[in-house]
């Protein structure tokens, strides 16, 4: 892989949640860079600290020590405020629970973060990401009358409307069917690809693994290792080698 900017920088960053003796060190000291427009998946054992160094990357948690840059933007430094609104303007979120508003339709979904954030959509750019989620046809729909690969769908376009610089995606396909959830992976394929967007999409599935361009091993809080153009055999024998899965 060619030599990217990072847009997302953590840096020695640590994560304890407690304190005294039933203290547990979630992230302990993590370095590490993502690339501007790559798709990054995020695996390791059950435990090894992958949604927290999800929530710490995307300012949705703080670090108990360490930092963690935005595009130059230190947000360890940053109030609720200015985190609330970066996270509402800069970045995009897809989760396992599709979080979205019941009572809006698929269009004002999808909006929502350009309203909340006071910004008009861009016609062009949303017509693009309503055609490559191909929602055109269930635009006036309501969340419940759509189905589960439909509605996280809905969830990328609206982590994509305002073209934020990194979507972070927490177990985006756990919910989801075989063939539902290869859908929903090949849109955030087509994001890296098509639109130059930066993923990041922690799952416990090597085959979802395997859609991204990088995917980087966490085991018991620290970084276990990097894989480049993964495949879901070698990213499912590195998973059985950090001791994620016993072998018969
Ligand atoms: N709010 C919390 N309070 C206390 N401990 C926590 C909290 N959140 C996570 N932990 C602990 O931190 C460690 C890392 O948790 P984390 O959820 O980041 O792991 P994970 O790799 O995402 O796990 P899984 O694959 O099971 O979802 C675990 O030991 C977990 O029990």
């Amino acid at each position: 892989m060619e030599a990217m900017e990072d847009v997302v920088e953590m840096t020695a960053v640590s994560k304890v949640y407690g304190k005294g003796g039933s203290a547990v060190a979630a992230l302990r000291e993590v370095s590490v860079g993502l690339p501007r427009g790559v798709f990054t998946a995020v695996m390791g054992p059950s435990g090894s600290g992958k949604s927290t160094f999800l929530q710490c990357a995307a300012g949705l948690d703080r670090p108990s020590s360490g930092r963690v840059t935005l595009a130059g933007t230190d947000l360890t430094r940053l109030g609720e405020t200015k985190l609330t609104e970066l996270r509402r303007t800069r970045l995009g979120f897809v989760f396992q629970s599709f979080n979205l508003v019941a009572s809006l339709t698929v269009a004002q979904n999808i909006t929502l973060p350009l309203r909340l954030a006071g910004v008009r959509p861009d016609r062009a750019w949303l017509a693009e990401i309503v055609a490559r989620t191909g929602l055109g046809d269930r635009l006036g729909h309501r969340p419940a009358e759509l189905s589960g690969g439909q509605r996280q769908r809905v969830a990328v376009a609206r982590a994509l409307v305002s073209r934020p610089e990194v979507v972070f995606a927490d177990e985006p396909t756990g919910a989801l069917d075989t063939v539902t959830a290869r859908q929903v992976l090949t849109l955030l394929r087509e994001a890296a690809d098509a639109l130059g967007q930066t993923v990041v999409m922690v799952t416990h599935d090597p085959v979802a693994a395997a859609f991204a361009d990088r995917v980087l091993f966490l085991a018991d809080g620290r970084v276990a290792g990097t894989l480049d153009s993964p495949g879901a055999d070698s990213v499912a024998a590195r998973m059985t080698r950090l001791g994620a899965w016993s072998v018969a």
